[in-house]
């Protein structure tokens, strides 16, 4: 019995008959009279290849510099079926423009096999070079918006995975189609420089957040939410049962000197910012290749914050002000915050394609708020960066500090309460890991995925530093005692949580820094075509997304010494594990993107999201 080379299940690639490109393919059986494989493709096509046309995954070159063999926004749309097609070909729509004679050449010459099909494609996502490991059609999103720069360097590189092996096809036939393939690159190539710098939209569906109404609530509701929960969190009775105070007219919260004392705070960042010390590292090479370089001083903004705070403090400052004026500073951060959005988007319109957001999608409503640029800068100066770890993150600790001695002043305490001692220093170690770790926000989505607009800006500058330290301003006025065991039961749960955070963080950005570091030899990993393997053992082998579990442990660490009185302190809680739940199923979709197969093998080998046999 002659044997075979490929055994069932295996993943490998298949040549799509007539063409000389190569899709992966699962091999579903053999039959040795025949000789031929049955395999099937990512959209679930089946169809029967000869040996010859299946290549393991591994004989295939990679590419140096991740670039694409193909952007998937060059692939019909899902009712068009097509035979394989050059990877140059843009979508029909893209196309109208051609002659109607060329056109009607290029249809005359397709007129056999008419599958759906999904080819190997590498495509940039967002900053980060990653493979498109192959989707379904119908999961075509356009959200690269240099699409038709992307689609001019495919040109070029289209070879990598090109073979000389034989067709299915007649001989004569498929030189016709490769003359034609060929005739039509050049035409697409000359089309694409004139096109490069349109701006190319997402379709609706594919947008987030619930798309253009969904975002506007946010936009108009967070804010307003914010302001309800401060006020009625100042109520004796902070009961959610009882009716909402109403908001204070804008007048009344605006103060221009509390405005000032936020513009100084902003700015003493910025120095921080700026100070030339701290490593100087590469953030993810973006879609055209280049890398960033983003100073990490962080930490070091943080001691000479702390510096500046204390020395106030000896100086008598009077930091009981913030607290009285708390909604003020709240209403001047959203004011900065918008102020700050429309400038971004503004900047935005004069953006080169190649600096735009693989998440912006043409839309000015939903673009002013997932953000169309990716990495405002002005000189080195990155605004994103620097808003996500310092002005709000620090000023959160600024303001828990803040907290505590109200507390001490308006509960006439000579020292704080415990209950502020635990939510104070629990909150202190998230802040003071965050910045410490400054290196491992660049690989987040927000700063490889997510452009700078209202989402980020009012995130970074508003939300987090007045919500966050939502449970320091509760126990200001709703004290509660805290015993010492529930006390340390509390730090053994916040810790559990710290160590699964850590442990998690740490593991996968060590891996993803140096796959073959000896500390991780012992983990088990599942190879994607994109270079990039998965951790499937380890932490990543517990859960999906072990590092969000570990935060919202933690999070349920700084509610619990508020007590069990009212529900408000747990808002957080309750916030944060929406927030997760629906970020971990952007990620899931983004890597769904990327890794294709291997990742929902992934999903199969880990099975459970965030939470073990639940969720
Ligand atoms: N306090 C807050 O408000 C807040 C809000 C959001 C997030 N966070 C925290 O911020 C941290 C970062 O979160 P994040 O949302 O940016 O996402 P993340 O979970 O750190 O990163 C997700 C990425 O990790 C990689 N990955 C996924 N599974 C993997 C595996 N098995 N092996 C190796 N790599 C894998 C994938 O990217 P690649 O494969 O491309 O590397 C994926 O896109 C988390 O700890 C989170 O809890 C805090
Ligand atoms: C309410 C709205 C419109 C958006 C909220 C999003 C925003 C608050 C979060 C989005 C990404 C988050 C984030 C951190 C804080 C909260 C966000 C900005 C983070 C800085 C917290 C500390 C972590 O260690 C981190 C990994 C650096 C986090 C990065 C992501």
């Amino acid at each position: 019995m002659p044997s075979r080379k490929f055994a069932d299940g295996e993943v490998v690639r298949g040549r799509w008959p007539g063409s000389s490109l190569y899709y992966e393919v699962e091999i579903l059986s053999h039959d040795s009279t025949s000789q031929l494989y049955t395999v099937k493709y990512k959209d679930g096509t089946e169809l029967e290849l000869k040996e010859n046309d299946i290549k393991p995954l591994t004989s295939f070159r990679q590419r140096k510099g991740g670039s694409t063999s193909s952007s998937p926004s060059r692939r019909r749309g899902s009712r068009s079926r097509s035979r394989s097609r050059s990877p140059g070909r843009p979508p029909k729509s893209a196309r109208r423009s051609a002659s109607a004679s060329h056109q009607a050449n290029i249809k005359e010459a397709r007129r056999e096999v008419e599958v759906k099909l999904t080819p190997l494609i590498l495509k940039p996502f967002g900053n980060s070079i990653s493979r498109y490991n192959g989707e379904s059609e119908h999961t075509e999103r356009n959200d690269v918006p240099h699409k038709n720069t992307q689609e001019k360097f495919n040109l070029s590189q289209e070879s990598s995975y090109i073979s000389t092996q034989y067709s299915l096809r007649p001989r004569r036939e498929e030189v016709k189609l490769k003359e034609i393939d060929s005739k039509e690159e050049k035409f697409i190539a000359k089309e694409l420089a004139v096109r490069t710098f349109e701006v190319t939209p997402i379709r609706a569906k594919d947008l987030e957040f619930g798309g253009v109404p969904g975002v506007f609530l946010i936009m108009f509701g967070l804010p307003v939410f914010l302001f309800l929960l401060l006020l009625i969190c100042k109520q004796k009775d902070p009961s959610l049962l009882n009716f909402p105070p109403p908001l204070p007219a804008l007048y009344e919260l605006w103060e221009t000197r509390v405005f000032g004392v936020y513009l100084l705070w902003f700015l003493i960042q910025v120095l921080f910012y700026l100070l030339p010390i701290g490593k100087v590292v590469e953030g993810t090479p973006l879609i055209d290749g280049r890398r960033l370089k983003y100073r990490l001083n962080g930490f070091y903004a943080f001691i000479l914050t702390s510096a500046v705070i204390g020395a106030s403090l000896f100086q008598g400052v009077e930091f009981h002000y913030v607290y009285s004026h708390f909604l003020q500073f709240a209403l001047g951060a959203t004011v900065f915050c918008v102020v700050l959005s429309v400038y971004l988007y503004m900047r935005s319109l004069k953006a080169p394609q190649n600096d735009l957001s693989p998440a912006s999608s043409g839309n000015a409503v939903y673009d002013f708020f997932i953000g169309r640029e990716l990495n405002p800068r002005i000189g080195t100066f990155d605004l994103k960066y620097f808003c996500e770890l310092r002005p709000g993150l620090i000023g959160w600790v600024v303001i828990n500090l803040v907290m505590l001695l109200a507390e001490m002043k308006i509960q006439d305490r000579a020292i704080p309460s415990l209950a502020m001692i635990l939510v104070n220093s629990f909150q202190l170690l998230y802040v003071v890991d965050a910045l410490w770790n400054e290196e491992a926000l660049l690989t987040t989505m927000d700063i490889i995925h997510d452009g700078f607009g209202f989402m980020l800006a009012f995130g970074d500058l508003v939300w987090v530093p007045f919500i966050y330290s939502f449970q320091a301003f509760y126990l200001v006025s709703h004290p509660n005692e805290v015993s010492w065991p529930m006390a340390s039961l509390i730090i053994v749960l916040k810790l559990c949580g710290y160590v699964i955070f850590r442990g998690a963080n740490s593991q996968k950005n060590a891996f993803r820094k140096n796959p073959s570091d000896p500390k991780l030899a012992h983990l088990k990993t599942i190879h994607t075509s994109t270079g990039k393997n998965l951790l499937v053992s380890g932490w990543w082998g517990f859960v999906r997304h072990p590092n969000y579990l570990g935060d919202l442990i933690m999070a349920l660490a700084w509610s619990l010494p508020c007590g069990f009185n009212h529900i408000l302190p747990y808002f957080y809680v309750i916030y944060f594990t929406m927030l997760l739940v629906h970020r971990e199923a952007r990620d899931e979709y983004h890597c769904k993107k990327k890794y294709g197969v291997a990742w929902e093998k992934y999903c199969q080998r880990v099975p459970y999201r965030i939470f073990p046999y639940i969720y």
